[in-house]
């Protein structure tokens, strides 16, 4: 008889242990936040504004630095060198309007190219094959890759965002507000896009949204936030009343300010 151990388990996709942010003459953003998200889930963070959404997003990607707390993506503590291992879709789509489609999609893999291959616009040809890979996936023609993004739609934009956010094979998706800008139906189209396309790759997706139907269509499991607590975690079908109106009640509006008129 064999005795095997059994596999050990995957470590989580994302795991945040008391995660705090202070912002200097400004409020505590995050407050002790810890949570593990599991490989392949798509997770919504579900906030009205000020909650603590981007900070959140940003302390992930070291935009901002927290005050105290431990962020690990697959079992590996953050650094600026497993990076390459999130990918990012922006509420502005983060974009650079004056290249085409598929420059922007391929310079998501900047941090793995050459800095010459960059700036001479001559990446790696399978780099090139992928980006046109992805550009078609997400529903774009070669007509789109070669045109400038300052001519592409708002919806046409953000499917670059994405295409750009996938081109490194991320395990992690984080996603900003990724439909603020669009019109209901285009960001259903884009929401059910990230959802399929990060399913495909076996990658998880942290979403900020403060959209309630968005977030019920398309979550595998929303974490309600408020005044950066945690104040709700489950699937979308726990996210009853009394937890809506928890995570929506009016933000503390903190001391009046007084103006010195001169
Ligand atoms: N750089 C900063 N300096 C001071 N306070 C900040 C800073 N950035 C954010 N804050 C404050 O931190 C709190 C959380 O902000 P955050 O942007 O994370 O919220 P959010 O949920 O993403 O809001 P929105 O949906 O409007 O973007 C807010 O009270 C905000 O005013």
């Amino acid at each position: 008889m064999t005795d095997r151990l059994p596999p050990a388990p995957a470590s989580p996709a994302l795991e945040l242990t008391a995660l705090t942010k202070s912002y200097r003459n400004g409020p505590t953003a995050l407050d002790d936040i810890s949570l593990k998200i599991e490989q392949g889930s798509f997770c919504v963070v579900l906030g009205s504004s000020g909650s603590g959404k981007s900070t959140l997003l940003k302390c992930i990607t070291g935009l901002v630095t927290p005050c105290r707390g431990e962020i690990r993506v697959k079992g590996r503590p953050m650094t600026r060198r497993n990076l390459r291992t999130i990918g990012m879709v922006h509420q502005d789509f983060g974009l650079s309007e004056r290249l085409t489609s598929a420059q922007n999609v391929m310079a998501g893999a900047a941090a793995i190219t050459p800095l010459w291959r960059i700036l001479l616009q001559a990446y790696p040809l399978p780099v090139q094959r992928k980006a046109c890979q992805l550009l078609a996936r997400v529903g774009l023609t070669e007509a789109h890759a070669n045109r400038r993004v300052k001519a592409l739609s708002g919806g046409q934009k953000q499917r670059v965002g994405i295409a750009r956010a996938l081109i490194t094979d991320p395990s992690l998706i984080l996603a900003d507000e990724p439909v603020a800008s669009l019109d209901p139906r285009t960001s259903a189209e884009i929401m059910q896009l990230l959802k399929d396309a990060a399913r495909e790759r076996g990658a998880a997706v942290l979403c900020s949204l403060h959209q309630i139907d968005l977030a019920r269509a398309y979550a595998d499991r929303i974490i309600g936030l408020q005044g950066g607590h945690i104040i709700f975690d489950g699937p979308p079908a726990q996210l009853d009343r009394a937890a809506l109106s928890a995570i929506f009640k009016a933000e503390d509006s903190g001391p009046h300010l007084k103006f010195a008129v001169a």
